[in-house]
């Protein structure tokens, strides 16, 4: 009996799949025949082959759709999961997304099904009209806007740890910058959003070996967040999403559980929120709205895993070009502009936000490298997608995107007074135009529109902050690459493991 009723479910299956893969060809169809061109992909596997190839190259998944298509166009598609995805490759066409997100768009993103089991309920997952969406964005907004708070944690965080591991010229110091970063990150988070108390929290998870151990409360979230990233991008969780929730390996049951012991740590904190805090902020404003405790709950987590591998991986680009020989004369320029803010000014935090050239670097390094494609959205209904004279038809359903590094890298998405080229690492694109380029639907590294990065201004504080603090004591340094780390596999992004080593001068 047993046999025959799992033969019947196998056979459901198998119709439930066939028809799936039968919509989604049609879909395809549907859209080429508008004369938008897809990638190679195949039935249910889409070109996640091809993707799972980039990431061992360090490279994020967008760039299958630099190297693959005849730009410029409108739109490129592939296939993700089960699912049309298409992304936006023209400017007029990311303008349009954009304008039109809370409208025909929405978000819908595979990450619930990874770092977002951290925080479910977060606004990052939430739709745009509904769960208190406007209300609980102000208040992150709100929360996170005292510049002075954050500055004085990051700076002193920054200078504890650079003192710790004997940054500064004159040590002949080797450093390894991923370890550096991994504290600077979740001491600086953790204090901002929760208070200084966090940064002695531990709690007992399971480390790789299955073994219960304690571990600092930020080192656990930090690593089960990266760990839940790296995972769902494993190629059968790329092609459906939700493996990547199943107990079925050993690693799936093992982030399950340290991501029940986290939720249930931050539950306890939130009973305790330090005064000044970003969570005592967020509690107070959000109750006045109504907002239930586990939307809150999840907006915090949110807010603290956002600000650890993003801004991890901005710090490194931007130290990677900016130490990088054919670029010291940036280096130069950008020492020469903070060393008196650094010195004696009562308003560093702000005077930072205004260093022309500092700017221009990290923006530059974000163009050229940028952190992560995290907008991920879907057409709420059918409607028409119109292009200068075109008119795309869009289903609802299909996931449609603005892809952040195509418009990044071509030339055609970007204003004619931008001579230099796109490939190359040049800051100076962005002095005199910083406010226009920063402000358009070409650039975007915090996305655009109602669903923009709300950590924006504390990301780039934080960034400005170790940058400045680090050359201004180890100005004279060099670095290096590990030796199995070739060069075109070194890209620093949220799917790269690259890496660099920072050598301190053994002379002052
Ligand atoms: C360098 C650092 C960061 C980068 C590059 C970055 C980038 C992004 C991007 C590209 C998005 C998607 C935007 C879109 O869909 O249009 C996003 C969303 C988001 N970010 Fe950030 N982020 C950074 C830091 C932060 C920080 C520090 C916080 C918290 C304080 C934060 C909180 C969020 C939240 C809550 C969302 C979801 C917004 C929504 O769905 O409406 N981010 N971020």
């Amino acid at each position: 009996m047993w046999t025959n009723a799992f033969t019947v479910l196998l056979a459901i299956l198998l119709v439930y799949l066939l028809y799936a893969v039968f919509r989604v060809y049609l879909l395809r169809r549907f859209y080429e025949k508008q004369g938008i061109p897809f990638v190679k992909s195949y039935a249910i596997i889409g070109a996640e082959l091809q993707v799972f190839k980039l990431y061992q190259k360090n490279k994020s998944h967008d760039h299958a759709y630099i190297q693959n298509i005849q730009l410029p166009t409108d739109l490129v598609g592939t296939i993700r999961g089960l699912t049309v995805q298409l992304y936006g490759t023209s400017r007029e066409v990311s303008e349009k997304l954009i304008h039109q997100t809370g409208v025909y768009l929405d978000r819908d993103t595979p990450a619930v099904f990874s770092f977002g089991r951290l925080g479910p309920d977060a606004i990052a997952f939430a739709p745009y009209s509904e769960y208190f969406f406007k209300q609980r964005k102000m208040a992150l907004i709100r929360a996170t806007g005292d510049s002075k708070r954050l500055f004085h944690i990051a700076s002193r965080h920054a200078q504890d740890l650079l003192t710790q591991f004997r940054v500064e010229n004159g040590t002949g110091q080797i450093i390894d910058v991923f370890e550096l970063l991994n504290h600077f990150t979740r001491r600086t988070s953790g204090d901002f959003v929760w208070g200084k108390n966090t940064v002695n929290r531990s709690v007992e998870v399971l480390n790789s070996n299955d073994k219960m151990e304690y571990m600092s409360f930020m080192d656990a979230l930090n690593e089960t967040f990266t760990e839940l990233r790296f995972y769902s991008n494993k190629l059968w969780n790329r092609i459906y999403f939700p493996l990547s929730v199943w107990p079925i390996t050993r690693e799936a049951r093992r982030l399950t559980f340290n991501t029940k012991v986290i939720r249930n740590e931050i539950d306890q904190m939130m009973k305790y929120p330090e005064k000044n805090s970003v969570s005592e902020a967020v509690q107070i404003d959000n109750a006045k709205y109504g907002v239930p405790l586990n939307m809150t709950r999840d907006d915090l987590i949110t807010s603290t895993i956002a600000g650890l591998d993003t801004i991890k991986s901005t710090i490194m680009s931007t130290m990677w070009h900016l130490l990088h020989e054919d670029n010291m004369k940036w280096g130069e320029m950008v020492l020469a502009e903070i060393t008196p803010i650094l010195e004696n000014s009562e308003n560093a935090n702000t005077e930072l936000a205004h260093c022309k050239v500092l700017n221009a670097v990290i923006y530059e390094a974000l163009r050229f490298e940028t952190p992560g494609s995290l907008i991920n959205n879907y057409a709420t209904k059918d409607y028409d997608l119109i292009v200068r004279e075109k008119t795309y038809k869009i289903k609802a359903g299909t996931r449609i995107v603005p892809n952040i590094h195509v418009l990044h890298y071509t030339e055609p998405c970007w204003p004619e007074y931008n001579t230099i080229p796109l490939d190359v690492f040049d800051p100076s694109r962005f002095i005199g135009h910083d406010k226009e380029i920063v402000g358009s639907c070409y650039y975007m590294p915090f996305g655009k529109g109602p669903r923009r990065c709300p950590g924006q201004a504390v990301g780039m504080l934080m960034v400005r902050v170790f940058v400045a603090i680090f050359l201004a004591r180890n100005f004279k340094c060099h670095i290096t690459i590990p030796q199995d780390q070739a060069n075109d596999v070194t890209y620093f992004n949220l799917s790269s493991r690259a890496t660099f080593s920072i050598h301190c001068n053994t002379e002052n």
